[in-house]
């Protein structure tokens, strides 16, 4: 079996007295593919940032199994990016490189390559000098990920990176997940289209507050499993105490 990346131990994240992610114990093996699933509100953007240390825990451990905060890549929902802020194309794609530049530093020659590179990998060349509040939401997704190509990280974590996204985008996107999965990287996506998922994702993590499955996806999304993330969501209480004890049979493990 393969090392893991990424481990949680008993994981409890809550706003205030409500909690979003419940008990959820399991591990990221490293090279791993896996869709994060489960209804609205099941606490999935809330889990990835907990892992990326933007919310503190209220129970258990998360093990980043000698990741640096730079070896871990981050796309929030779109929703959360400020796109106002004025700022070309080629520079936003610069940024990945942050790792290897110092607080004034400029880009070396290398570095300035790399990013011309990340930004062709993404389709996005001639853009470079676009102010991105002018791209399509598509286009700004590809600079986001030319971003990620450019950060080289070992561990990619993907909030709803299709969330209205053209069909071409999507498939170009999805191209470049299986590259890094074939390059031997750890990727995490929260996915909401389930065929997508059965079709590009090997394994599956399925959430509803509290863990419901995690493990190979043909195993994952079976019909009782997804019957039963329905039916939690669908018995949420918002205003229930911030935890109750979960059943033993309850912790999944990858
Ligand atoms: N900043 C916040 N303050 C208070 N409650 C929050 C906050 N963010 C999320 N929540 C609540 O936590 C729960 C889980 O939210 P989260 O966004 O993690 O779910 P999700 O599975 O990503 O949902 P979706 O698929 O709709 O994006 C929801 O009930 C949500 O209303």
């Amino acid at each position: 079996m393969n090392a893991t990346v990424l481990s949680l131990q008993d994981v409890t994240v809550a706003y205030g007295r409500h909690p979003a992610v419940h008990h959820l114990s399991g591990a990221f093996a490293s090279g791993s593919l896996t869709g994060i699933v489960g209804p609205n509100g099941a606490g999935k953007s809330t889990l990835l940032k907990a892992v990326m240390g933007q919310l503190p825990l209220s129970t258990g451990r998360i093990r980043r199994e000698g990741l640096r905060p730079a070896d871990i890549g981050y796309l929030p929902q779109a929703a959360e990016i400020d796109r106002s802020f004025p700022i070309s194309v080629g520079d936003m794609v610069a940024l990945g490189a942050w790792r290897h530049v110092g607080l004034f530093g400029g880009l070396t020659r290398q570095g300035t390559e790399a990013a011309r590179a990340a930004v062709a990998a993404v389709g996005l060349e001639g853009f470079e000098r676009r102010p991105i509040a002018e791209l399509s939401t598509g286009q700004f997704q590809r600079v986001l990920f030319a971003r990620l190509v450019l950060q080289d990280p070992k561990l990619v974590l993907l909030d709803e990176p299709f969330a209205s996204i053209d069909a071409r985008t999507t498939a170009d996107l999805l191209a470049i997940i299986h590259r890094w999965h074939g390059e031997g990287r750890t990727v995490a996506a929260v996915v909401h289209d389930i065929a997508q998922v059965r079709e590009y994702f090997p394994q599956t993590l399925l959430i509803a507050r509290e863990p419901v499955a995690w493990g190979p996806t043909a195993d994952v999304l079976s019909t009782e499993n997804l019957r039963q993330a329905r039916a939690m969501a669908e018995a949420w209480d918002d205003d229930a105490a911030l935890c109750r004890a979960p059943e033993p049979d309850r912790a999944v493990a990858a």
